[in-house]
């Protein structure tokens, strides 16, 4: 009982006024000044410039009645006190405004001591005067986020024994404490036995436990020890707003694309050569925004070749269409585009056992082949064959360049579970999902109960990344193209896309066979007629600007010319970078 009792009376606040207790005993006058004095002590940051205001007229009263003389050294001595302030206060206050708050403060404050030391602190004005300076003086000191965030963690951390005990991690520590940007950093030591997992459980009643929104508690372990972790509280969300996109700064596939920023600022930069990637997460939670930021780094750089595949019709890949050198609309065009993935896979494969090399380097003439798929799991329902060339590029693929980028909604055990195409993804992008399992459908088994919470995740673009050098949960945002954006980028980047290599396209001529046919077909006696009817014949694949200007026997700014026309009014549409067709076809 005895040792209960002053453990609930640390718990009492502001919001839970001291009930009352009928004392019977001696000890009253006593326990009223002790808690009077525990009371001041847990206030002493917020009464600090009261403290100052009563230590500084107690002093100068003091002076006056002996010393009244000594004014002048008081001055003096505040004068020494705002240069150091000003010449070496960077040691203890990093930030400019508060160094001048500072020397302000001591500037009043001397002030007020050295006239009150030779006038008297009662004669008037300085009792009223010493009541403004501490009320002006205090506002900024009560109102400062970072002297009350400190003041909050330290009271957190005086009541971690008790906290840690009702949160069921009794026996934990904090062992140091910091306040950050958005909110408190603690290095936590836990029991013998307590691993990160157990904390990472208990997350919902350590927010509650700490009286912090839902959702405001992150847990990272220590990689040096088992029994340490790293609490971070967030006051604030770094993600509360939509990022806007920077430039990319790389020049070559080779270069790490920036996606976006983790919660503490730094930008999430991962590399796509000879590598696969998933994107998944639910509708809305910003997956075409995640291809976005991929597609203008990618498009950026002239050794990677870039082809689509888009289920939705073409509705998510069009903006960038003048950038991809093919794009697939449909779960048909889709297949013949994987295998002819798989034809240039080989091909590659065939050339480097000749050379006795192991990896495709990729330059501008012979690029890297990166697939962009949009909804992978509509392909995998509506188109086996394709899964069972995605599934040898997802196996194969990597060392010779020929990679996959798919993004998902619906990571169904059919398209993820099953084959090679998951478990071969090095890089997994997971955005908000609906339940805690799809974690681990996206992330691999286990990737819930070990942090991984992309449930909580709360806006659009907000994303969990595991991939070589992301192995802890840390949750970022993905920078956001607006439509606008998107056009600009696709239109400065048109011009600079590289072809296929001559390997890789001579591997795949059939495709192209296809369109000479159409060519033959097509009589120019009208070059407008001729340009239209051929638009309208093209195969999905579209016609090249020189295959229309040999049909219609123009010249190139003529053909161009007129395409721009037919695209303005709606009646053509580019399929993909330099490829042509109508846009609703007989
Ligand atoms: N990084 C981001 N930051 C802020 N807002 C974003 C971000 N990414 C996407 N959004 C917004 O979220 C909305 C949905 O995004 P997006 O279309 O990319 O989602 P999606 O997952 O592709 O959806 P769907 O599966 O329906 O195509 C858009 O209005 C977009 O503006």
């Amino acid at each position: 009982m005895r040792q209960r009792y002053p453990t609930r009376r640390r718990r009492w606040g502001r919001s839970e006024p001291m009930p009352l207790y009928v004392v019977t005993d001696d000890r009253q006058a006593g326990e009223a000044i002790a808690v009077l004095a525990r009371w001041l002590f847990r206030y002493r940051s917020e009464l600090a410039p009261l403290t100052t205001a009563l230590l500084l007229a107690g002093a100068a009263a003091f002076l006056h009645h002996g010393h009244r003389g000594l004014w002048p050294d008081v001055l003096a001595l505040t004068v020494v006190a705002v240069a150091v302030i000003l010449a070496s206060g960077k040691r203890w206050l990093d930030r400019g405004i508060e160094r001048a708050y500072a020397a302000v403060v001591a500037i009043a404050a001397g002030g007020w001591f050295a006239t009150a030391t030779a006038h008297g602190p009662t004669s008037p004005p300085l009792p009223g005067l010493l009541v403004a300076v501490t009320l002006i003086c205090g506002a900024p000191w009560w109102s400062h986020r970072r002297r009350r965030s400190r003041v909050r963690i330290e009271r957190t951390v005086n009541a971690w024994p008790d906290l840690a005990e009702t949160i069921g991690l009794a026996g934990s520590r904090v062992l140091s404490a910091v306040v950050d940007l958005w909110g408190w950093r603690a290095r936590l030591a836990l029991k013998r036995g307590q691993t990160v997992t157990d904390v990472i459980n208990r997350l919902p009643a350590i927010e509650s436990g700490l009286g912090t929104r839902p959702g405001s508690v992150r847990v990272e372990p220590d990689p040096a020890r088992a029994d340490h972790c790293v609490l971070h509280v967030l006051e604030k969300d770094p993600h509360a707003r939509p990022i806007p996109w920077p430039a990319p700064t790389g020049t070559s596939v080779a270069d790490p694309v920036e996606l976006g920023v983790f919660e503490d600022a730094t930008p999430v930069r991962v590399r796509l050569l000879h590598r696969h990637a998933l994107v998944a997460g639910i509708a809305g939670s910003g997956k075409s925004g995640i291809l976005n930021v991929i597609l203008a780094a990618l498009t950026a750089y002239p050794d990677v070749v870039i082809w689509g595949i888009d289920l939705k019709g073409g509705m998510e890949l069009q903006p960038w269409a003048s950038c991809l050198d093919r794009i697939a609309t449909d779960p048909r065009q889709a297949a013949e585009l994987l295998a002819d993935a798989v034809t240039i896979l080989d091909a590659r494969a065939a050339t480097l056992t000749r050379q006795g090399a192991r990896l495709w380097i990729p330059t501008p003439e012979e690029p890297t082949l990166i697939i962009v798929a949009d909804e992978y799991a509509e392909l995998a329902d509506e188109s086996p064959d394709a899964m069972a060339h995605a599934d040898s590029i997802a196996r194969r693929g990597r060392a010779v360049a020929v990679t996959l980028l798919a993004a998902t909604q619906r990571p169904t055990q059919a398209a993820m579970g099953k084959g090679a195409v998951r478990s071969q993804m090095d890089i997994r992008i997971c955005l908000r999902v609906r339940e805690r399992r799809d974690t681990d459908l996206i992330l691999g088994q286990g990737a819930h109960t070990a942090g991984w919470h992309a449930h909580t995740l709360d806006a659009p673009g907000k994303f969990l990344i595991s991939a070589p050098g992301f192995d802890v949960p840390r949750r970022a945002r993905a920078y956001l193209l607006t439509d606008e954006r998107v056009r600009a980028t696709a239109r400065a980047h048109r011009n600079r896309r590289p072809r296929l290599d001559a390997l890789s396209a001579d591997a795949i001529a059939h495709t192209t066979a296809d369109v000479e046919v159409i060519d033959a077909e097509i009589i120019a006696d009208d070059p407008e007629q001729a340009l239209w009817t051929a638009l309208l014949e093209a195969p999905d694949v579209g016609l090249s600007v020189s295959q229309l200007m040999k049909i219609t026997g123009m010249g190139r700014t003529w053909v161009y010319s007129r395409l721009q026309e037919h695209a303005h009014a709606g009646r053509v549409q580019q399929v993909s970078r330099g490829r042509w067709r109508a846009a609703q076809r007989p």
